[in-house]
């Protein structure tokens, strides 16, 4: 069973389109969504919570069609987007009585216990909040209806390595359960590395792919060499190349390169830089 399945989703803004958006989510495990700013990552999942009306296409969260079982399918959804979107004004225990009533599984004694682990204080206003701190308050507010599938929009954007860290432990924890899901947009490469099952590459509104992290670090190498070197590269195993410093390096499909080749392991940030900005794409 897919935690979410996106079919040929079409939206389009003055200036930029998402174009034919298709991927899916298997349930237990952790989808990062990756691309460059202005790739499509926020408008997707903005539609998929039916935040923004998509033009074309279906979207099917644990087999259900988003918007017909929108009621009963946001119950079993946590979301923590990249700034949190509650009054200012309220505490983390102010929140917790207007959570209450927005979800019936709220679990008030969960949520403070979430809250005592993150050390999140209860009392203080959330504008008196540090950045990371504000992070694991809505990572506590969007697990505490004991959602099966997470999604999140840039969740550790501008915090440093330490509480990023502690953050994607927070998720680690929530995946042990083996029926939870994570979508998790990043431009943070390194995060998704750590975290991440699958990766979908989305670029200027459209999915170059959707694979699995392993597979796709395996299919992929990097030859750095002399342009002369480089010339007895097979043309069709070439994904992307730049110039360095002494010569270049290419991006290779690694399967189809001879073994007499030398080739490092590439990252997915590699993977990505290749495919934007290594000569394939414009
Ligand atoms: N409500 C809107 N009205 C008009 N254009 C929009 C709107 N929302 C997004 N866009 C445009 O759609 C494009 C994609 O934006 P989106 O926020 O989905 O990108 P992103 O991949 O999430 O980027 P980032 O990593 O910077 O958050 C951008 O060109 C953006 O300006």
């Amino acid at each position: 069973m897919n935690a979410l399945e996106i079919h040929d989703l079409h939206k389009s803004f003055e200036g930029f389109a998402l174009k034919n958006v298709s991927f899916s989510l298997p349930q237990g495990t952790v989808m990062g969504f990756v691309g460059e700013n202005g790739a499509g990552k926020s408008t997707t999942i903005k539609c998929v919570l039916n935040l923004l009306k998509k033009k074309h296409g279906e979207i099917l969260l644990f087999g259900k069609d988003h918007i017909e079982h929108e009621l009963e399918i946001k119950s079993d959804i946590g979301v923590v987007f990249d700034d949190l979107h509650v009054p200012e004004v309220l505490n983390a225990t102010q929140l917790d009585k207007f959570m209450a009533k927005v979800f019936p599984n709220w679990d008030s004694a969960y949520y403070f216990e979430r809250l005592t682990q993150f050390k999140v204080p209860s009392k203080k206003k959330v504008k008196e909040l540090s950045r990371g701190m504000k992070m694991k308050l809505s990572i506590a507010l969007a697990l505490s209806h004991h959602p099966k599938l997470l999604i999140l929009d840039e969740p550790t954007s501008g915090l440093d390595p330490i509480i990023r860290d502690e953050i994607l432990d927070l998720f680690l924890e929530f995946m042990q359960d083996n029926t939870h899901s994570i979508l998790f947009s990043s431009h943070i490469t390194s995060d998704l590395e750590k975290i991440a099952d699958y990766i979908t590459f989305i670029h200027n509104g459209g999915i170059l792919f959707s694979q699995s992290k392993d597979v796709l670090l395996h299919e992929y190498g990097i030859f750095k060499g002399t342009i002369e070197e480089a010339s007895a590269l097979p043309e069709h195993a070439i994904v992307g190349q730049r110039n360095g410093a002494f010569g270049v390096e290419i991006l290779v499909r690694k399967y189809e390169v001879s073994e007499a080749f030398i080739l490092e392991k590439p990252s997915i940030e590699d993977v990505m830089l290749f495919y934007v900005k290594g000569g394939i794409l414009t």
